[in-house]
């Protein structure tokens, strides 16, 4: 589904209390040095416990070989659990289903697990588990992030910021990302917790100074507002007269002084860069062609993908190109206007084929319209 360059880590947490938990498990291609190191980090003890905080199959995979090799074990979810569980794999394990309510506890010992319903952080059937002694918050899809764990396996013991960041917004804004109301349900509900530590299914896990770190970016995500000032242009183009007119535009806002100018061709970078990118951004720009009297393609999935996932509260600037017959800027207003609180900023501009020499004051208007709203 997305490019991992710098790969992705399965996180499964183990309670070695008096009873054994296992929270969630892992993808199945990492299973057998997973069920290896079950098999270690128990040495030689029964497995009591195994909490399903979230049903997809990159953390389920091993659900049905945990209940071969521990027949007794008691598995914790809620009905959708159980549900989804029935339409993914086969072994029938009514028998060791305990069913929780929201707020349930289950006591292991020294510890004790209490669980918190979150649909639709990302999936219905997903729920957070609170354990109450020491404060962790094993969050399921939520705080977690693309990237391997490389030894440190804490935020604070790397540099999140310069190389981590972008690959948390990457996965949020693509996995997370129209669920930004369910998210802030979620923080709701469990902003009376003394949260110590938040321990996420993908990525580092947060504690300390990391935790309001974090949650300061979730809270900007889900609230669809922008992290920073600055410029994103996403391009298509066949022949390179958009490209060009994009490129002059960048050199134009750059000249008055806008830092953090991002220039993407839509064809080439995986959506799912240019998605993080205007998430973390005030400003696009959208430029493409006319395709057959539609919208260059790449482009279409593009604008339609940010509208599924409820992208919101940024400025627009648009610029179309065709040769015969313009539909590409039409229907890129259109789109941008269905969705909510995008303002438009400057006079959209329709090149005919190439930006003649004559045109060059309407990129000029633009880019001062641009550099404008920066402030407002
Ligand atoms: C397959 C194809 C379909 C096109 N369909 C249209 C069209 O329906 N209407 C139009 O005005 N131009 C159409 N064009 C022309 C392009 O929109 C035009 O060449 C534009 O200037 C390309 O911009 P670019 O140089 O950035 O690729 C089409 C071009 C191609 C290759």
């Amino acid at each position: 589904m997305f490019p991992l360059p710098n790969g992705v880590a399965y996180n499964s947490y183990l309670i070695n209390d008096e009873k054994t938990a296992l929270l969630d498990t892992v993808d199945a291609a990492i299973s057998a040095e997973y069920l290896e190191n079950i098999t270690h980090a128990l040495n030689g003890r029964q497995l009591d416990y195994l909490v399903i905080n979230h049903m997809e199959p990159d953390h389920c995979a091993n659900i049905e070989e945990i209940l071969r090799r521990y027949p007794s074990v008691k598995v914790i979810g809620n009905p959708k659990t159980f549900q989804f569980f029935r339409q993914y794999y086969t072994m029938d394990m009514s028998d060791n289903y305990i069913e929780v309510k929201e707020g349930q506890e289950i006591c292991l010992g020294s510890h004790t697990l209490r669980f918190y319903m979150a649909p639709m952080v990302h999936w219905p059937e997903v729920m957070v588990t609170y354990e109450t002694s020491k404060g962790i918050l094993f969050s399921a899809d939520a705080f977690g992030a693309f990237g391997a764990i490389s030894g440190n396996i804490f935020a604070d013991e790397l540099e999140y910021d310069s190389y981590f960041l972008d690959e948390a917004r990457r996965y949020y804004t693509n996995i997370v990302g129209r669920y930004g109301n369910q998210v802030q349900a979620l923080f709701k509900k469990l902003s009376g917790l003394e949260i110590n530590m938040i321990c996420g299914l993908h990525g580092h896990l947060w504690r300390g100074d990391m935790i309001p770190y974090i949650m300061d970016k979730y809270d900007k995500w889900s609230k669809y507002l922008p992290e920073k000032k600055g410029v994103v242009l996403a391009y298509g183009s066949m022949y390179g007269n958009t490209e060009n007119a994009v490129n002059a535009l960048a050199v134009k806002l750059a000249q008055r002084g806008i830092k953090d100018i991002r220039v993407y061709d839509v064809s080439k970078t995986h959506p799912s860069y240019i998605i993080s990118d205007i998430f973390k951004y005030s400003h696009v720009v959208f430029a493409a062609p006319t395709y057959n009297m539609n919208l260059y393609f790449p482009m279409d999935s593009l604008i339609r993908e940010l509208a599924v996932l409820n992208i919101s509260n940024r400025k627009v600037s648009l610029i179309g190109n065709h040769t015969w017959a313009s539909a590409a800027l039409k229907n890129m207003t259109e789109m941008i206007s269905n969705m909510k609180n995008m303002e438009i900023v400057g006079t959209p501009i329709d090149i005919k084929s190439s930006l003649r020499e004559d045109r060059e004051g309407e990129l000029d208007n633009l880019a001062d319209a641009i550099y404008e709203s920066m402030d407002d």
